[in-house]
């Protein structure tokens, strides 16, 4: 359980990561604590992704450093669950497949919460994830990450294949399990309205570059906005 000393699970010191001629992360300075759900938010292009990507050890920074929780990102993969873009699952494995390979490939798994969370969204074991639906698929590939009882959760674009319902309720179970496995977690979204209902921190990203960041309560209260508005100001600062 982490404690007031537990280093920021993300710290970044000047994070660039250039592809070819283009920066994709440029000079990014960055310190998230412990204990939030973070809402990482910008425009298409912005440099999402490659900062969760570089988070997880799955690329190289060009130069600068990001250390997550307290290391450098590869040292760390045990402790953090990463849900990539586009949910990935294997389509050939059922349910139950999926949830064996996981114990197999985890020394942390936590067999007993898999099983559990499997019927709270109403999975059925034996079906096979080439056979589910869009949002059916994102809670297997939630479920996956978080059995590991990852300190850090990293999530991108997590609800985007999801229909409002089903956004609404997995949302809220993504609530519920960071508080139950006392984790953080940093999820990318384009949609400020999931990232006002469950994040307490933000990140708002663009050209490559941080426009604000900090926890959702002092940054309202100091701009005296939503968060959508603020989000959207700050996006249009940056253009200009
Ligand atoms: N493998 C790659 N090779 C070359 N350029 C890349 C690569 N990956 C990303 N980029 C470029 O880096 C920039 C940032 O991309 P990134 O995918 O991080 O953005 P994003 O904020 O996640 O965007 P989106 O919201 O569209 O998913 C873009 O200009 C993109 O074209």
């Amino acid at each position: 359980m982490p404690h007031d000393e537990s280093p920021p699970v993300l710290h970044a010191d000047g994070l660039t990561k250039r592809y070819g001629r283009r920066y994709a992360l440029s000079g990014v300075m960055l310190t998230v604590p412990h204990g939030r759900i973070v809402g990482l938010v910008g425009p298409n292009g912005a440099g999402k992704s490659t900062l969760l990507q570089v988070a997880c050890g799955l690329i190289e920074p060009t130069s600068g450093t990001l250390r997550v929780l307290g290391s450098r990102p590869a040292a760390k993969l045990a402790r953090v669950g990463f849900v990539a873009q586009d949910t990935p699952v294997y389509a050939g494995l059922s349910v139950a497949e999926h949830l064996r390979l996981g114990a197999k490939l985890n020394p942390t798994w936590d067999a007993a919460l898999a099983r559990r969370r499997i019927a709270q969204v109403g999975l059925d074991p034996a079906q096979k994830a080439g056979r589910m639906s869009g949002g059916q698929r994102a809670q297997l590939a939630l479920t996956i990450a978080a059995a590991k009882r990852p300190e850090l959760l990293i999530l991108d674009e997590p609800a985007a294949a999801l229909d409002p319902l089903a956004r609404q309720g997995f949302l809220r179970n993504l609530m519920e399990f960071v508080a139950e496995l006392g984790a953080s977690a940093v999820l990318s979204s384009h949609l400020l309205g999931d990232i006002e209902q469950v994040c307490d921190h933000v990140i708002v990203l663009s050209g490559g570059r941080v426009q604000v960041a900090g926890d959702v309560g002092p940054l309202r209260a100091a701009h005296g906005k939503n968060l959508e508005d603020l989000v959207l100001d700050h996006l249009g600062r940056a253009e200009r």
